[in-house]
């Protein structure tokens, strides 16, 4: 019987025994939330908490470069105990630490999740980094994307992988597009294009229908991870990318995450 957590596994090649699977924790489901700089990231699990924490325990990691803005925000919203909210500063670009190196993203969960146990969810939310930017599978179970309509209606066509394959993609704040002249309609059709018809979401916290479907969406996902029924699915690693350093040749290096390597701009390259 699959226990709440447990990840399912692939059948073993013929002769291989299979694992003790006791090792599989009876830990919270663990959903990132992506997307550029400033399309309502926060916003959105502020949303996930005023719609969901009289029913279900949850716990929030926030990631910023530099401060903890983003958790001061949602401690400040009051939408959970201040205690459940806690922030990570990655001090670098923010795929950093929730794609190359979770390691920090990782202790954050564990020791939010050991100090208010049992915890039901724990929403990662990354700092607003480029269309690129995707969590790995070794930090979340599940991932949201999330664009507004304020970046511009074709921005759902430029394709990547947290809006191709991410779990979800939101197209958020949809009561501006009047304002800025976007066809929702249009957008969410491109973004289901691009998306091969995974589930894609137009959201507005003014539009309370919009919200109850995306409640409805984090509890089917908890609903399918406590049953053992839920797969993650890695989107796939971000494209290669400039990152500025003055101390490197050329002043910065070009990030490849398919190989893992960072190749300066003067052809100097050392592992990640
Ligand atoms: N009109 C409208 N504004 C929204 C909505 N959601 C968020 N916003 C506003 O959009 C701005 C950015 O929202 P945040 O939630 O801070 O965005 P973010 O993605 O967390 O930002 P970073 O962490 O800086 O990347 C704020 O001014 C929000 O009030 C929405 O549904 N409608």
């Amino acid at each position: 019987m699959p226990r709440r957590g447990q990840r399912r596994t692939p059948d073993p090649p013929e002769g291989c025994s299979v694992p003790d699977d006791s090792s599989t924790s009876d830990r919270a489901l663990r959903l990132g939330v992506a997307g550029p700089v400033g399309t309502g990231k926060s916003s959105l699990i502020a949303t996930i908490c005023r719609a969901l924490a009289d029913e279900i325990r949850i716990g929030v990691i926030t990631n910023d470069i530099y401060t903890d803005e983003d958790a001061r925000f949602l401690r400040s919203e009051g939408v959970l105990d201040p205690d459940r909210i806690r922030a990570v500063e990655t001090g670098a670009c923010p795929h950093t630490a929730i794609r190359d190196d979770v390691t920090a993203n990782l202790m954050a969960a564990e020791d939010l999740e050991r100090d208010h146990t049992p915890l039901d969810l724990v929403v990662i939310e990354s700092g607003g980094d480029n269309l690129t930017a995707t969590f790995s599978p070794a930090l979340v179970d599940a991932q949201i994307f999330v664009l507004d309509v304020a970046g511009g209606g074709d921005v759902a066509r430029k394709g990547g992988p947290g809006i191709g394959r991410a779990d979800l993609l939101v197209v958020n704040k949809t009561d501006l597009a009047p304002y800025v002249g976007v066809d929702v309609p249009t957008m969410v059709a491109d973004a289901r294009t691009a998306r091969d018809d995974r589930p894609v979401l137009a959201l507005s916290r003014t539009d309370t229908e919009s919200v109850a479907a995306l409640r409805q969406w984090v509890l089917g996902v908890l609903t399918a991870y406590r049953a053992g029924q839920h797969v993650p699915v890695d989107p796939g690693p971000m494209a290669p990318h400039f990152h500025a350093d003055e101390s490197a040749p050329g002043g910065g290096y070009t990030h490849t995450h398919e190989t893992h390597s960072h190749v300066g701009a003067s052809g100097h390259s050392h592992d990640s």
